[in-house]
């Protein structure tokens, strides 16, 4: 059976690209074999009609695949890669995992496998993702090529040269998703502490984030300006900012928390 991709750990952001690879039609489910040791998890990814397997000794030998992803967590994922050393004749390796280093890859699979990292995030599910990568020496301009058009089916891709960045990175867009979430949890909190019912302060909350952030991208103006274009002078809004935008508040406590990030992110890769 040959297969275009295996995709290793199908949890949350496994399922997410997988879901995002499919639906766009980039892959077929009959080119792609996941393999996923939970049962509940491994029947999820089965529903979408792709080759579901609980470990990498199921998968057929004449697999050949072209890509092996690994979204697994840093914690295990060293130990999990070896079992996918005998694809390296037909395989480039993928890896989403925070923190773990190419070098790392070329210590468990040699120096002369192709290791692409990429730090997605979990609006892949939905095409509206953001996906960075970095690669080493040995992946190829058509292996690149591929690769990035695979990724651009869950949203955004940039690649940037020095995989240093790659903790900056997962702080910003690859956690950012669950700051984003957190903001609207408040928001939400916040509008039913002024008195709406739950389910309206909710629905405000979620449709100005989404309403903003498409303006945010689809506008040539900067976010600044388009700030000051709802900030009349002296209204409502200047009011809300001098409280978030006080003693530059809201701006440090975004800095404190993507360098808690970062440096976590550091810490998984030792
Ligand atoms: N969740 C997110 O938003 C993002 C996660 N990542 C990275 O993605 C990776 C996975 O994270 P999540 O999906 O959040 O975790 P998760 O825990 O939801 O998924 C990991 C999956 O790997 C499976 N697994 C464990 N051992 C395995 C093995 N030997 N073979 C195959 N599968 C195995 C687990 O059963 C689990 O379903 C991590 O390395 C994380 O750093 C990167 C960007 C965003
Ligand atoms: O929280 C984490 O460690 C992973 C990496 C980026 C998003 N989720």
């Amino acid at each position: 059976m040959a297969a275009k991709i295996v995709l290793v750990g199908c949890g949350n952001m496994g399922y997410a690209m997988l879901a995002g690879w499919l639906s766009s039609g980039k892959l077929a489910a009959n080119e792609a074999i996941v393999v996923e040791p939970t049962d509940t998890l491994r029947e999820r990814a089965a529903t979408l009609g792709v080759t579901a397997l609980p470990d990498a000794g199921a998968i057929p030998a004449d697999a050949a695949p072209r890509l092996v992803v690994f979204a697994v967590k840093p914690q295990v994922i060293l130990n999990v890669v070896p079992a996918y050393a005998r694809f390296k004749a037909s395989a480039t390796y993928v890896s989403v995992a925070a923190g773990t280093p190419i070098s790392a890859f070329e210590g468990a699979l040699g120096a002369d496998a192709g290791i692409i990292r990429c730090m997605p995030n979990t609006p892949a599910a939905i095409g509206k993702g953001m996906m960075v990568v970095v690669a080493n020496d040995n992946v190829g301009a058509d292996t690149s090529d591929f690769v990035r058009d695979l990724l651009s089916a869950s949203g955004e891709v940039a690649a940037i040269g020095d995989e240093g960045l790659m903790d900056a990175v997962t702080a910003v867009s690859g956690s950012g998703p669950a700051y984003v979430f957190h903001f609207i949890e408040c928001l939400t909190a916040a509008g039913e502490k002024a008195g709406l019912p739950v389910e309206t302060a909710k629905l405000l909350a979620m449709q100005t984030v989404y309403g903003a952030a498409a303006l945010a991208a689809e506008s040539r103006e900067e976010p600044g300006t388009l700030r000051q274009q709802v900030t009349s002078p002296n209204g409502t809004t200047a009011a809300a900012l001098s409280v978030l935008m006080g003693d530059d508040r809201l701006k440090m406590l975004m800095t404190e928390a993507v360098e808690a990030a970062r440096a976590r992110s550091v810490e998984l890769g030792k």
